[in-house]
């Protein structure tokens, strides 16, 4: 049964500005995680025991790309009340997110300059919150 709000957007498709998310929810679904290669969304079901890793762009500016930070959202369905908890790594406000001369070479450019993580997100979530769902807040930031 699928309640008025069932298959409305409960969280919308954003990536994570961080390095790595984990997130560990009940038993109820509505995570969906977008492939990189085909756009297509796809519903993320977890085991009741394992936790959901996501990569955030400063992992992926970190990795000179090497990595993809993952689109993912929230959709809502049926009448369970979801529960979630996110452990969000960042970086110290002060460190400088550099990907390491190891990873840059002719055929991998340096795709992000180097930027300090705190004002990366203070400039995401301004006091209007609106950045929270801009395609990707490291591209407007640092390219
Ligand atoms: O509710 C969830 O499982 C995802 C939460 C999320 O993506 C976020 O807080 O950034
Ligand atoms: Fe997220």
């Amino acid at each position: 049964m699928c309640s008025s709000h069932c298959g409305q957007v409960g969280l919308g498709a954003h990536t994570d500005l961080d390095l790595v998310t984990i997130l560990y929810q009940n038993e109820v679904n509505g995570l969906g995680v977008q492939s990189s290669s085909t756009g297509e969304w796809i519903d993320c079901i977890p085991s009741k025991d394992s936790f959901i890793v996501i990569i955030g762009e400063s992992l992926h500016a970190w990795l000179n790309g090497r990595l993809k930070a993952t689109y993912h959202r929230v959709m809502l369905s049926g009448d369970k009340p979801r529960y979630s908890v996110g452990l969000f790594t960042v970086p110290k406000a002060g460190y400088m997110i550099k990907a390491p001369e190891e990873l840059v070479d002719e055929a991998h450019p340096m795709l992000y300059k180097p930027f300090d993580y705190a004002e990366l997100y203070s400039m995401r979530f301004d006091a209007s919150n609106e950045g929270r769902y801009t395609e990707s807040g490291l591209k407007g930031y640092c390219v």
